[in-house]
């Protein structure tokens, strides 16, 4: 079979990650974090694509890995607007889209157009993979409780479809033949369930449980008093996506530190984390009911899936719906070059997209 060397970039709110890989083994895989005064000088993130590209690049170099052996280029999708799951091309319309008329603001909309731009100068294709906005959502999830707003299907669904593949195959089930709930504990929650093979209904940052940073849904008549008090749009989704969950309680994002609180005696930090253990299980409960009971299982995974002791917290509250697995870690790299791979091999075929105006 032929060697593929494959290019992965996912750029985050607060890192770039960046990683080669011969087929399957990685070469490096780098995390470079971004602090709020080196991103500062940027207005928009579309402000920060020379610089973030610059450091794809560099870091390459650094790593020794001359850009002429590349054979492909992958890159975490943003916010598209709704999309099949699976693989695309980037053509000129993703670059427009999430250039010009993304869903939403996002680090990971950077992506694409760098992923392109590097492979056009290199005579390569440039894909992505299972972006943020992939919608497999039923009609009837949909429907919200006021007939202009639909329910949105945007969250984790890179990680969360490669966990479910990766249980699926030790189980020697085919993903298609399962019922699964999977919650990605990162930064961002996401909780979602997977009937045979597809993602019929989720929640994430707009409704689900409170993350490391972000709110997630919120009393809706608090909610009305801090919208009209004059802050705009841009200044809340700020707002909620950085500060809210356990930095917004407890002034970190990270788990570990919150844990190292309740080590020491912090009994605020202990209410607080299992405060979003709690929201989390009863969001995987009202998803027991969308599969009417009928759960193969329950998978965690993400950063958070690492700990012990939240995940027992999960575990002692939902185990009566079905057996949990544990598959920690974000694996969004792994995932990335592995779909790849699969349309390189031509096991997989691309989808096609075009522009829209109003995603
Ligand atoms: N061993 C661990 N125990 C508890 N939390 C962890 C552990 N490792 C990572 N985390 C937490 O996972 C979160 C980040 O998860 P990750 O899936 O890497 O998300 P993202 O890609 O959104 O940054 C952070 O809150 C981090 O503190
Ligand atoms: C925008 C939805 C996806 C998302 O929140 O990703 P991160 O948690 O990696 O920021």
């Amino acid at each position: 079979m032929r060697k593929e060397r494959i290019l992965a970039i996912n750029p985050g709110s607060t890192s770039t990650k960046i990683a080669v890989y011969d087929d399957e083994t990685p070469l490096f895989v780098k995390v470079i974090d971004h602090s709020k005064e080196e991103l500062a000088p940027f207005k928009e993130i579309f402000d920060q694509y020379e610089y973030r590209k610059e450091l794809v690049l560099k870091t390459m170099e650094e790593n020794g890995v001359s850009r002429s052996t590349l054979t492909a280029v992958v890159s975490r999708g943003g916010l598209l607007p709704p999309v099949p799951a699976g693989a695309f091309e980037v053509n000129d319309d993703i670059v427009w889209q999430l250039h010009y008329n993304p869903q939403n603001e996002h680090a990971s909309n950077l992506g694409a157009p760098i992923g392109k731009a590097i492979a056009d100068e290199l005579g390569l294709k440039a894909y992505i993979y299972d972006p943020v906005t992939v919608d497999e959502m039923d009609d009837i999830a949909k429907v919200s409780g006021l007939p202009e707003m639909r329910r949105k299907s945007l969250g984790h669904p890179l990680n969360m479809r490669a966990a479910a593949h990766k249980y699926a195959a030790e189980c020697g089930v085919p993903y298609e033949k399962m019922n699964l709930i999977i919650a990605h504990l990162g930064g961002g929650i996401t909780i979602s369930y997977h009937q045979q093979g597809r993602m019929i209904d989720m929640v994430s940052d707009e409704e689900g449980p409170f993350s490391p940073e972000r709110t997630g849904g919120l009393p809706l008549f608090q909610v009305l008093e801090m919208a009209t008090d004059g802050r705009d749009f841009k200044t809340l989704y700020k707002y909620v996506k950085t500060k809210g969950g356990l930095m917004g309680h407890l002034g970190t994002n990270d788990a570990r530190a919150v844990e190292k609180m309740i080590a020491e005696g912090d009994r605020h930090a202990a209410l607080i984390y299992e405060a979003m253990a709690h929201n989390i299980s009863k969001f995987i409960g009202g998803l027991a009911t969308v599969a009417r009971g009928k759960v193969d299982a329950i998978i965690i995974t993400g950063g958070i899936a690492h700990s012990k002791m939240f995940t027992a917290w999960i575990e002692e509250r939902v185990s009566f719906i079905a057996p949990v697995k544990i598959i920690p870690g974000e694996n969004e790299m792994e995932s990335l070059v592995n779909g790849t791979l699969r349309v390189l091999r031509g096991q997989e075929t691309v989808n096609p997209f075009t522009r829209v105006e109003r995603p």
